[in-house]
């Protein structure tokens, strides 16, 4: 008997699909938090950026990150983020809309635990000091 392979987080998730709807969800959670526009550089950059390239490009990074087949197009994370100087308090913001949004989908167990992982991966690129 051979073994399945196991499923990409990506294919556990349901795809491109059910991965743009929690980033459309999430984008629209996190661009109206006021602890993170609290940040007057988060809060002009929020306001100058389209929501609809903003969602396509973390839509790319998401699946890309999860194992799907799309490649992501834009900054890498320390240069996207280098000029908001976040701080630890906002990054923890951050990961609380986040979680917010994986439990209104229902995103639990194994694949909220990968997500998280993914996410902690890059703190160091985005957080000031
Ligand atoms: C794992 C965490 C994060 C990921 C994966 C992520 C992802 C991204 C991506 C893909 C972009 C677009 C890059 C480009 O334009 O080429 C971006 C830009 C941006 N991110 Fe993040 N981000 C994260 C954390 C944060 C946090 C914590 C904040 C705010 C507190 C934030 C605020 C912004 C803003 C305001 C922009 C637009 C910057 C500009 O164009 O001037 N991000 N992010």
């Amino acid at each position: 008997m051979t073994a399945e392979p196991k499923p990409t987080l990506y294919e556990r998730l349901g795809g491109v699909y059910a991965i743009a709807s929690v980033v459309d969800e999430f984008i629209d959670r996190i661009m109206a938090d006021p602890r993170l526009n609290a940040n007057p550089r988060v809060d002009a950059a929020h306001h100058r950026v389209p929501p609809p390239g903003f969602k396509y490009l973390v839509t790319e990074m998401v699946c890309w990150a999860t194992g799907g087949p799309q490649r992501y197009t834009g900054r890498s994370m320390r240069e996207a983020h280098a000029h908001l100087a976040i701080t630890a308090a906002e990054w923890d913001a951050f990961v609380a809309d986040f979680l917010a949004t994986l439990d209104k989908f229902g995103v639990h167990g194994s694949e909220r635990d990968e997500l998280l992982a993914i996410l902690g991966s890059t703190r160091d690129d985005i957080v000031v000091g």
